[in-house]
């Protein structure tokens, strides 16, 4: 049997499956023409700025909303007709009782289900097998929040919805979580990643979905995203700071609104014949598609125009640069808002 066949040889059904979804509150449109089709051991990556529609796309998908129109089959089943053991959802929000141990908070919600994995399991998984004793109350921000993610796996659930699973992880128990996760779905867990961590979406998510406004306006890999909205490289170099003189003191043009140090003017004179935009306040220089073998050709142009820098840093385009250009025109906004952008560069809203 190929993966992907049942074994009658007939094509899988998507473990989910929404068509034309529409849900508005009074004048709000939570979500818009949602159409969307996940494969079992997908991760999918929901992503979005706040108020886009996440949450309610995935109380529509659990079942947990009336939409105004719209099909959703998850499981091959309608939502609130799908076996609640085969299911797990953990919310933004949760909060289990405080005065139970991790330990006895896992066996609790492995006790709901009709067959569960052992908690001790569970607790060795989420990072937390030296903590089963400790009060819920009594755990950090992060550990509580793996015991939530225990939780929600007590059920070996063949799909899952995590809405900011890491949210207060440290960085290692972050990448303890990822791997837990990248075996369930290896294992054929079907999981709904909700999230505003860019790395993380690019880590996990086989595919990806942004919302915008309750319209779904993106979908796709990440690296076809990246190749198709990500934008260019960039290399940045960091400017030395003129010591002897500020930017207005310093202005060497007549035009009194354009000040500018010489450090910055010069740097713009050594790049005249690259694509490139300027960051005033960081004093860095952004120059965009530079390839890593014509690096080289930047800093003999830097040095060659008596360029002082303290560094440089080259960056592939991101995820993040995906969100920012498809679903984030207002998010944008509020990020590039400390820096002026200048220069003769097209994409100088990329300058980061
Ligand atoms: N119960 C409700 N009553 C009225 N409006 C609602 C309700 N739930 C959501 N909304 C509105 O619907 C829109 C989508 O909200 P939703 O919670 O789905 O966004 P989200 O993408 O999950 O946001 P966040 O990233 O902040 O969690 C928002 O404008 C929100 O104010």
């Amino acid at each position: 049997m190929n993966a992907g066949e049942y074994a009658d040889g007939g094509p899988l059904e998507p473990v989910v499956d929404a068509e034309g979804l529409e849900k508005t509150y009074g004048e709000t449109v939570a979500l818009s023409s949602v159409s969307l089709s996940v494969d079992q051991g997908t991760v999918f990556g929901l992503l979005g700025p706040n108020g886009a529609g996440k949450t309610t796309l995935v109380r529509a998908l659990t079942g947990t909303t009336d939409l105004d129109s719209g099909s959703v089959r998850i499981l091959g089943n309608e939502p609130r007709a799908v076996d609640r053991n085969r299911i797990s959802v953990l919310p933004q929000a949760f909060s289990p009782p405080d005065r139970l141990t991790a330990r006895e908070l896992l066996a609790y919600y492995a006790s709901l289900y009709d067959e569960a994995r052992d908690p001790e399991r569970v607790l060795a998984d989420v990072g937390l097998a030296e903590d089963g004793d400790t009060w819920y109350e009594n755990l950090s921000g992060g550990q509580q929040r793996r015991v939530c993610v225990g939780a929600a796996i007590s059920n070996d659930p063949d799909l899952l919805f995590l809405d900011e699973p890491t949210t207060g992880i440290d960085p290692a128990g972050r990448r303890t979580v990822w791997g837990l996760l990248e075996a369930l779905a290896e294992r054929g867990t079907t999981i709904i990643l909700t999230t505003h961590d860019m790395a993380e979406a690019e880590h996990l998510a086989d595919r990806v979905g942004l919302l915008a406004d309750g319209r779904l306006v993106a979908t796709g890999t990440p690296s076809t995203l990246i190749a198709e909205h990500g934008g260019s490289s960039r290399l940045t170099v960091d400017l030395e700071t003129d010591t002897e003189s500020g930017p207005s003191a310093t202005a060497s043009t007549t035009d009194d609104s354009n000040l500018e140090p010489p450090s910055l003017e010069r740097a713009r004179d050594a790049v005249a014949h690259f694509e490139y935009a300027t960051t005033r306040e960081k004093e860095a220089l952004v120059i965009h598609d530079v390839p890593p073998a014509r690096i080289g050709a930047v800093v003999d142009a830097l040095e060659d125009g008596d360029v002082a820098y303290n560094g440089l840093s080259w960056a592939e385009p991101n995820l993040e640069d995906v969100y920012l250009a498809v679903a984030g025109d207002s998010e944008r906004r509020g990020t590039m808002q400390p820096t002026t952008l200048e220069g003769r560069a097209s994409t100088a809203g990329d300058a980061r």
